[in-house]
């Protein structure tokens, strides 16, 4: 499709790691892997070292956003893409691209503030994958998942992702807003055969964390419903109860991370076929469920 593949890593800065590791490991049954940061985990889904990496630190933000192309060649295409449109990006040094286990990449701010990593060559690490729970997550060609992001620059942000990056439109979801107020639209963008790898959603200036959710999807309904007993086992906040999307068909919930995002745990999300794709808007986020907590507490302060 475009010069980007996939949804290769994310990076985060966590100020509660104990509480993340119970999520990561006990909870959505991330197996563990390496790295070379002093104090951090490492969530392994595959061969990659870790396809979520969780840093120590004094706030709760994205670090990075890593996303992979194919190779030298691609990453060289890129950088004349990002010139030409006169994007600033600076190269990742040696040791920065060792301790991320890439081979190369680049590193630039999206027009929402979000820091991105482009990058080829993911170092692999072939020792078998221990999840929890023996699940096994979906990634390959689909790359990690996706992430949906805030950005207070929404038209810039659009503009950057399709016609720079390439991404494909996946269609979108009008948000119901207030008579009077304009057009809101969550935006959803591929770059493989997942429905979406990035949703762009407006919203207000500098707010951390930078992240409204990642997804990740396992294999079978009952992954996610032993991730969602694990949930209710260890008291994490429940973000939104399961449901169905009426866009990828992934069925999901959401759990509330130590950071004020959101896990989303799903499966059977649908393949695109781009023969015959054109991009939709939907009117419901779900076919059923995905009752959100903030729905569930305005209806209860109202009554
Ligand atoms: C609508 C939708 C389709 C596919 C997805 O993977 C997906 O995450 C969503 C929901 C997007 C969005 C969100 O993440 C934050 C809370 C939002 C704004 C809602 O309250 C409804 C739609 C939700
Ligand atoms: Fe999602």
């Amino acid at each position: 499709m475009g010069l980007i593949a996939a949804l290769g890593y994310v990076r985060v800065m966590a100020t509660d790691i104990d509480r993340w590791r119970e999520l990561g490991f006990e909870v959505l049954g991330f197996a563990p892997g390496t790295g070379p940061e002093e104090d951090a985990l490492h969530f392994r889904m595959d061969e990659r070292t870790a396809r979520i990496t969780v840093e120590r630190g004094n706030a709760d933000r994205v670090t990075a956003v890593g996303w992979e192309v194919r190779d030298h060649l691609a990453l060289a295409e890129l950088r004349r893409v990002l010139d030409e449109a006169g994007t600033p990006y600076s190269e990742m040094d040696q040791d920065l691209c060792d301790h991320r286990r890439i081979e190369a990449g680049i590193s630039l701010k999206d027009p929402g503030g979000t820091p991105l990593e482009i990058f080829h060559g993911p170092v692999l690490d072939h020792s078998p994958v221990l999840t929890r729970y023996g699940q096994k997550f979906i990634t390959g060609p689909q790359g990690l998942g996706h992430v949906v992001m805030p950005t207070a620059n929404f038209d810039e942000s659009y503009v950057f992702y399709t016609e720079t990056l390439g991404f494909l439109p996946r269609g979108a979801f009008r948000m119901p807003t207030p008579p009077g107020m304009p057009p809101s639209r969550i935006r959803f963008l591929g770059i493989n055969q997942r429905h979406h790898s990035l949703a762009i959603m407006p919203a207000l200036e500098g707010r951390d964390p930078g992240l409204i959710h990642v997804m990740v999807e396992v294999d079978e309904l009952d992954a996610v419903g032993r991730a969602y007993d694990q949930v209710m086992a260890r008291d994490f906040p429940v973000s939104s109860t399961l449901g169905r999307h009426t866009n990828d068909k992934m069925v999901s919930f959401y759990v509330r991370v130590p950071g004020g995002w959101d896990i989303e745990y799903g499966t059977g999300g649908m393949l695109v076929d781009e023969t015959h794709y054109t991009a939709e808007e939907i009117t419901a986020d779900s076919y059923w469920g995905h009752e959100w907590m903030w729905a569930r507490q305005a209806k209860e302060s109202a009554s």
